[in-house]
């Protein structure tokens, strides 16, 4: 099968010489171990580190890019190690909060010939998602986001989610959309669930789920869902690995695989 523009098959890059050298953080969990297997898999690319929780990180291994999938709490501190290493890093842990963003100002600009992507979701249905619904928020009154998830997870809402609602609520504001309508004047058991810039996120926890998300949109007598559903977690491996790739070539700091697929827009964070 002829690999796809997002494929981690290594056969479109089979005729190049030099390959990239890899580091994982957060290696013995579910996606750092993912991720390990997809670059030892790939012709071009080659691990040279591993690394989780109370390992030294000190040279990286002599990485060109780090991966990076830990736990709110550590991310950081990993990805303030690496930019100071002078070595590129793919960052997929969530919690990244615009002080925490902010924070990274300084060591980039002391190394600002390093790239760091951070995404809050590597599967290309999820980024596509992300953008339909920012498209589509002007037009509806009504708007709410259910992310659904594996109950091994320790963060609500999931970080897509909290970027999709960030989106959502730009793009409304931008287009003179006040609250959404609501008449709920008691809930005393948060059945309403939480806000996140004003647009209501629920979060479900799930055994037998991955990840999953609807964006629920409605207007006068209709309504337009958006879902998109990660049934693995080889779902993300295209993306990491085309973050891998192409990190090199935008230095600084990029929030969102989107800018390097193109879909860019103007309302982006
Ligand atoms: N951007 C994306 O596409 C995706 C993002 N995620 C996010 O990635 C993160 C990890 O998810 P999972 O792999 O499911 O979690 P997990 O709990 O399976 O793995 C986290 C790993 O980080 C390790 N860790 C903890 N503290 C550390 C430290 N100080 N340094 C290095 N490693 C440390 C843990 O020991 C564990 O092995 C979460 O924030 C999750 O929301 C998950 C899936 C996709
Ligand atoms: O923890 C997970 O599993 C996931 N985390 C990310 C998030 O919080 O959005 C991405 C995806 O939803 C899977």
């Amino acid at each position: 099968m002829a690999p796809g523009p997002l494929s981690s098959s290594a056969g479109r890059y089979a005729d190049r010489v030099e390959t990239t050298k890899v580091a994982v953080i957060g290696a013995a969990g579910r996606m750092g171990a993912e991720v390990c297997r997809a670059v030892t898999a790939a012709d071009d690319l080659e691990l040279v580190g591993s690394y989780d929780q109370g390992d030294e990180l000190g040279d990286l291994g002599g990485a060109d890019v780090v991966v990076e999938f830990s736990v709110p709490a550590a991310s950081p501190g990993n990805v303030a190690h690496c930019i100071e290493q002078g070595v590129h890093v793919v960052v997929g842990t969530t919690g990244w909060d615009d002080a925490r963003l902010s924070a990274l100002e300084e060591p980039l600009a002391a190394h600002p010939e390093v790239g760091v992507l951070i995404a809050p979701n590597f599967a290309i249905g999820a980024i596509l998602m992300m953008r339909f619904a920012q498209q589509a928020a002007r037009f509806y009154e009504s708007v709410e986001v259910i992310e659904l998830h594996h109950p091994a997870k320790v963060d609500a809402p999931s970080g897509t989610a909290a970027r999709t609602a960030r989106l959502i609520a730009a793009a409304r504001s931008d287009a003179g959309l006040g609250d959404v309508p609501d008449a709920t004047t008691q809930d005393p058991d948060g059945a309403r669930g939480g806000r996140v810039d004003g647009i209501p996120v629920h979060s479900v926890r799930l055994r037998g789920l991955v990840a999953h998300q609807e964006v629920l949109l409605g207007g006068e007598g209709e309504l337009l869902t958006l879902r998109h559903d990660s049934f693995d977690r080889s779902s993300f491996m295209p993306g990491v690995l085309e973050g891998v790739r192409h990190v090199g070539d935008h230095p600084g700091l990029t929030v969102g695989l989107e800018h390097y697929l193109g879909l860019s827009s103007e309302h982006d964070g």
